[in-house]
């Protein structure tokens, strides 16, 4: 149901329209209704009439909501138990002013049953113990990372990656990264001890607010193999990496093209695009979808797989597109079918034919009907359907109707590369074949490739697009001239108030071409592996000795005091040792390990602190010589008080603490007496002062954990102690990490 602040009428005949009903003093029910659109859907033959009055009728219901649950598998199916156990359980008789609801249920299609349907109205949420009780867990359980919410239809492109841990991932159009989280825990679905990560997952936008937002989603992932970066998808740069000595052109395993789209299959959960759809809009982004798809495709290995998606149903932003690519590609990638694939997900074959509308309401055939020469580049050649659709095999693209198995709409289609399209594959092949080219003539060879998604221009005049999210004062004044682009998962762009950001901006995509960085980043400089200060963490935390010591990186803009050292997995520290690396816009890599301690650490052997973010990852290769095994009582003492004395702690882990030399320590809290999901570990880093010892959590993760468990606000931290205290200068980190003797 959509609402909009505002004065505006309604318009049309409100009889035979259905509208939303509720009623709200501040508020004006949006029409959920277009009769261009209807003309534009119905022409198209996607389906039998009777079939298209319950598809429009369905797109005027609300969505059910979906997350999915994240994480390694067992940590997963372990969520899933308790979920079932301690939840749905309790949620089979739920009934609401003498309504019975269903409880939550997970999607069959869904690989291990890791996804769950929430089909409740909101009210009940409310209005329900059992859900409002659910519904907390769910927000507790979103912020640490162990699930996630998305949209459901939102979740198949990666899916239908095939996505193996050790593989190299592009994902060209990523924020606000729901994809891209998906994609993250697929390369990290093996993580095991001592096993260090090795993929490496590229998100990348043209916009860079939007990267940012980006960065923000995935940080709760922390992964080492992730790199955000800041470019216009077409125009994604050419860059050698060395592989076993040999220069070689930057290639994926796999990509990801979620393009800038219409967005028509969020009807349901964006209603203000009821009054915003237009036929332009499809129109206007149909070559720069060609452009970002061929380039992709270009970036694909040999034999790697890319798969292209939208939220629209529109055949000019799909069928055309992929027709299109096809064509270009000239038989170097192939249409897979996928009907074995997600068994269970109800798809449709994509179309071979369809028609394309002008502004006045018209089906053309073709872009000779059109007289006026200059409107004509409004309408390019391909996006009408191809002459012979048959070798294309443009059935095999996936259309997810809403009314088949009540979600979103979202067309999806997965290709393999199966012959040399670019220098890059030839040389793949040359090398099996034991020759090498230098960076000079590959860079040379390059050229030619990027000529070919430069020779595909965008008309000039085409409207502006701009980006369809949950902000309406943003889209509303796009006018009539904008075209909508949506993200399709606005559920999970963190409000202005959380993000602290903005909401995303228009994104004309004239302007996206120009690789505009908004801000220059602090370089991000490899250690080399026997800088003094990662000596210094080694031997003070007993790193394990064959840890790589070579994938530390510092972000040399900050001052010696609060230097923070990040990690990074092979396969990134591989991309930042690239000859052509300035080339790169990377806005975020790396996990932060160890941070600074920024005063009062003279009475330490090492002055660096194992960073919260960072625990995760390092625990399993250091020595337990600076963990402390403590119960919920010393846990509820640390994250209460504000700084507390050894001595307020039980006898054992005082005894423990004070065997410690000063400096950082791990608590390994035994939290099997909590009602959490079985197997969850909690580990948690700390400061060891003379004294005292303080948490080295960021204020808001020390609440809501605090709170969580103990039902319980944390004392604040005093004045005093405040004012001396030096928080990191890293963005985002408010860890308070000094502690007073
Ligand atoms: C459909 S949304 C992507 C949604 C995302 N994959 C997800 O799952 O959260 C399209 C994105 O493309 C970005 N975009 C628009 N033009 C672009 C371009 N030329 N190159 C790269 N990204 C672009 C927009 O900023 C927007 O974030």
């Amino acid at each position: 149901m959509g609402y909009r602040k505002g004065r505006g009428k309604k318009k049309g005949n409100q009889d035979s329209k259905r509208t939303d009903t509720r009623t709200d003093t501040d508020y004006k029910p949006l029409e959920l209704d277009n009769e261009v659109f209807h003309k534009y859907y119905k022409a198209q033959n996607m389906m039998s009439d009777e079939e298209y009055e319950s598809f429009y009728a369905t797109l005027k219901n609300p969505l059910p909501s979906t997350f999915r649950i994240t994480g390694t598998k067992n940590n997963a199916l372990q969520i899933r138990k308790f979920i079932e156990e301690q939840h749905v359980a309790n949620m089979q008789n739920v009934v609401v002013d003498g309504v019975k609801y269903d409880p939550p249920a997970p999607v069959a299609w869904y690989p291990d049953q890791l996804c769950y349907e929430i089909t409740c109205p909101r009210g009940v949420l409310r209005n329900s113990p059992e859900y409002a009780s659910f519904q907390k867990f769910l927000v507790a359980e979103n912020e640490t990372g162990n699930i996630s919410r998305q949209e459901l239809v939102s979740m198949v492109p990666p899916l239908l990656m095939d996505i193996q841990p050790h593989q190299r991932v592009l994902d060209m159009c990523a924020a606000p990264g729901s994809k891209t989280g998906q994609i993250v825990e697929a390369i990290h679905a093996n993580d095991r001890l001592n096993e260090m990560p090795a993929g490496l997952v590229v998100a990348n936008d043209a916009d860079y607010k939007r990267s940012q937002l980006l960065v923000h989603q995935l940080k709760r992932l922390q992964s080492p193999c992730f790199m955000a970066t800041n470019h216009d998808a077409a125009q994604f740069p050419n860059i050698t990496v060395s592989e076993n000595g040999v220069e070689t052109p930057w290639q994926f395993d796999r990509v990801l093209c979620d393009v800038p789209c219409s967005g028509d299959g969020t009807l349901r959960k964006n209603p203000k695009v009821w009054k915003q759809w237009s036929q332009g809009a499809a129109l206007a982004l149909h070559t720069l979808q060609v452009q970002i798809f061929l380039r992709g495709a270009q970036l694909v290995k040999m034999g790697g797989r890319i798969v292209y998606s939208t939220c629209s149903f529109n055949p000019i932003e799909n069928e055309a597109v992929v027709a299109e690519v096809l064509r270009l590609s000239e038989g170097a990638i192939e249409l897979k079918d996928v009907s074995d694939q997600l068994p269970g997900l109800i798809r449709r074959p994509g179309l071979k034919t369809w028609k394309v509308m002008t502004r006045d309401n018209q089906f053309i055939s073709s872009v000779d009907d059109i007289e006026n020469a200059r409107s004509g580049r409004k309408f390019p050649k391909s996006a009408f359907p191809p002459e012979n659709p048959d070798p294309l095999h443009l059935e095999r693209c996936l259309r997810i109707y809403p009314q088949d198995q009540n979600t979103g709409g979202f067309f999806v289609a997965v290709f393999e590369k199966v012959k040399p399209m670019t220098v890059a594959d030839r040389m793949t092949v040359a090398k099996d074949q034991g020759q090498s080219l230098s960076s000079t003539d590959i860079e040379a060879a390059q050229v030619k490739d990027d000529t070919l998604v430069k020779s595909i221009t965008t008309d000039e005049d085409a409207p502006a697009a701009a980006v369809a999210d949950n902000d309406d004062a943003a889209t509303e004044s796009q006018g009539e001239k904008s075209t909508v682009v949506s993200e399709g998962d606005d559920a999970s762009i963190p409000s202005k108030r959380t993000a602290g950001t903005e909401d995303a901006p228009a994104q004309p995509t004239k302007k996206a071409k120009k690789d505009v960085q908004a801000k220059k980043e602090a370089p991000f400089d490899l250690m080399a592996a026997d800088n003094p200060d990662l000596l210094a963490i080694k031997s003070f935390y007993g790193l394990d000795p064959a840890f790589p010591m070579d994938q530390f990186l510092l972000r040399s803009d900050l001052d010696t005091k609060n230097r923070q050292i990040y990690f990074v997995s092979k396969a990134v520290k591989t991309v930042l040792e690239s000859k052509q690396i300035k080339r790169l816009h990377i806005v975020n890599t790396g996990v932060r390990l160890f941070a600074r301690q920024g005063s009062l650490v003279d009475t330490t052997e090492c002055a660096f602190r194992i960073s919260s973010e960072g625990v995760p990852l390092i625990e399993q290769h250091i020595e337990d010589h600076r963990s402390v095994h403590v119960g919920l009582d010393d846990l509820k003492v640390i994250l209460v008080g504000a700084f507390p004395m050894i001595t307020e702690f039980s006898p054992e882990t005082q005894a423990n603490l004070n065997k410690l030399s000063p400096g950082g320590i791990i608590f390994n809290v035994d939290v099997s007496s909590a009602n959490l999901p079985a197997d969850t570990k909690m580990l948690l880093p700390v400061w060891r002062a003379k004294l005292s010892v303080n948490v080295l959590l960021n204020k808001h993760d020390k609440k809501s954990l605090c709170q969580r468990l103990f039902g319980v606000t944390p004392e604040p931290i005093p004045a005093h102690i405040k004012d001396k205290s030096q928080p990191p200068k890293e963005p985002s980190t408010e860890e308070t990490a000094d502690t007073v003797e």
